[in-house]
């Protein structure tokens, strides 16, 4: 029977990366979208771009939402403090159940709680089912036009304090142009636009890096 995208992507890490080395993880995916087979994650290049944000705001508690295969999961947690916890959704099981094998594969699951679902049945839960007071920062990197709703539910919930940075990824390539409106326009947020490639591609597309003002 035809094996998957994803499956496809698993069997190259567990091929050419070593376990417990979230850095080969990350080049051995790469390196499977660049030579074999495109696939959705933020790639090498916005990569840099989310490691510099991630090294600078030294999170200690981090969501993401959209974790595919766990590309950017595995790349977060790789630069995170001892103590801190990263929550990635994923709404699609198959993607999940790779994903898992992809984190444990590079040796970062008791950094990472992987949660299967929605993210507007997610983020309202998030305090009583994990304890999280607020999150540090937040990689929206799920479908695009979820971006503004859990944006704002994220601001009702509580679960954004002063300070607290959103990292987007896509705002050019699929695009998010009412995410970008309202939080380009907001007096709440402070906003940076880092301008890239789609990954793996020579398009347009860029990280939108923006601070809840409180
Ligand atoms: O769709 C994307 N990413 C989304 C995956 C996901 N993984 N999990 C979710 C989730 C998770 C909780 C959710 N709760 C509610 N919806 C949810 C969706 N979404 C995506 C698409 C492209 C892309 C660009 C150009 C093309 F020609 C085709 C495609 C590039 C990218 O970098 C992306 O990130
Ligand atoms: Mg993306």
């Amino acid at each position: 029977t035809q094996t998957t995208r994803p499956q496809r992507m698993l069997a190259a890490v567990q091929k050419n990366a070593t376990r417990g080395d979230p850095r080969s993880v990350v080049k051995a995916i790469d390196q499977f979208c660049r030579q074999k087979e495109w696939a959705m994650n933020v790639g090498d290049e916005k990569g840099c771009i989310l490691d510099s944000v991630v090294t600078e705001v030294n999170p200690a508690t981090v969501l993401e939402l959209g974790t595919y295969c766990g590309y950017s999961t595995v790349r977060i947690a790789s630069l995170l403090p001892p103590d801190a916890k990263l929550i990635t959704l994923e709404f699609n099981p198959h993607n999940a159940a790779i994903a898992r094998q992809v984190i444990a594969w590079a040796g970062l699951g008791d950094k990472i709680q992987l949660v299967e679902g929605a993210s507007g049945d997610w983020i309202p839960k998030m305090k009583e089912k994990f304890g999280i007071e607020t999150f540090d920062l937040v990689f929206l990197d799920h479908w695009k036009d979820r971006y503004l709703p859990d944006t704002k539910l994220m601001e009702e919930c509580g679960l954004l304090r002063k300070g607290s940075i959103l990292l987007a990824d896509n705002v050019i390539s699929p695009g998010t142009p009412d995410y970008l409106e309202y939080i380009r326009n907001s007096p709440r947020y402070k906003s940076q636009y880092f301008r890239s490639h789609l990954e793996y591609t020579k398009a347009e597309d860029g990280l939108e890096k923006s601070v809840f003002l409180g």
